[in-house]
């Protein structure tokens, strides 16, 4: 299938990256330099520079712009798209149909790791297109549908947004193993082991679950874990899923 990305920034790069594997990739932007610089590092994409009159007829798109520029990039957007499939953060579908013309709409909210084809999407629109964005973001990881915009906007905070807190905690873990006295390659070796194994296991375990099989009585885990409760870790995450989702409200109000 041909999509086609109108924006060609850290997300629509990732996106490519990933869907390059299993899709015919156009990459329209504003500036022809740096979609050049791009296509050197994945020759198989095809560039465009976007005109004033940018065609979209009949083209499955990928918007991948901020959420700031969807009124002067789409008043450059001429003709009918397929599909309209919006990566932009809080903004509501409404919002797209009310600036640029698409048989069907789609908003999904998908993450950085869709470079190396493990993005956490979710998406929810027009059942219509379910099947087709469904396809899409299952080529690069997990796609789940949701049935509104609000559970969507909760996704973004966690899924979206959640990477920047992963690794927040990955460079913190490191930074207290290096404050210990370990070299700082060997701390990052470990944590880059430590999220891969705690991963798989999270799989199948609950998390408190997990946690208790790790915590002997009177042991390091628990001493360790005191601290964090101690510091409000718990309720610091609780506060970050809250505030991005609030921050994805706001920006759907603009
Ligand atoms: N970063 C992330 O992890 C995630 C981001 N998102 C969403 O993805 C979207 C893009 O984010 P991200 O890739 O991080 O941002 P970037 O700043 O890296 O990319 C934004 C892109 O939009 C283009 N752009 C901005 N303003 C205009 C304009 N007026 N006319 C034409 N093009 C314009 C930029 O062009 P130029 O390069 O020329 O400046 C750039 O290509 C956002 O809506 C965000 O909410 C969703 C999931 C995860
Ligand atoms: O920070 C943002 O607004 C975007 C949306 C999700 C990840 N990055």
């Amino acid at each position: 299938m041909k999509l086609t990305l109108i924006g060609n920034g850290i997300m629509a790069q990732s996106l490519a990256r990933g869907l390059i594997k299993n899709h015919e990739i156009e990459i329209i932007g504003r500036d022809i330099e740096k979609l050049k610089v791009i296509q050197e590092k994945m020759p198989q994409i095809t560039i465009k520079a976007l005109d004033d009159q940018e065609d979209i007829t009949g083209k499955n798109i990928l918007f991948c712009v901020k959420p700031y520029a969807l009124q002067s990039v789409s008043a450059r957007l001429v003709g009918n798209a397929n599909v309209l499939l919006s990566i932009l953060a809080g903004t509501k579908l409404e919002s797209l149909r009310k600036q640029i013309k698409a048989k069907h709409y789609i908003r999904t909210m998908p993450n950085i790791a869709a470079s190396v084809q493990n993005s956490m999407t979710t998406i929810t629109g027009d059942n219509e297109a379910k099947i087709i964005a469904m396809e899409i973001f299952s080529s690069i990881g997990q796609a789940i549908w949701v049935n509104t915009e609000t559970q969507l906007d909760i996704a973004t905070a966690i899924a979206g947004s959640g990477p920047a807190y992963l690794a927040l905690v990955a460079e913190a873990l490191a930074d207290g193993a290096v404050k210990a006295g370990l070299e700082r390659h060997l701390s990052m070796q470990l944590v880059q082991g430590l999220f891969s194994g705690t991963s798989s296991l999270l799989k199948h375990s609950h998390p408190a679950i997990l946690k208790d099989s790790v915590m002997s009585p009177g042991g390091t885990t628990a001493a360790g874990y005191a601290e964090l409760e101690k510091a409000g870790v718990r309720n610091a995450m609780i506060s970050a899923v809250e505030a991005a989702f609030e921050k994805a409200i706001e920006l759907g109000k603009k």
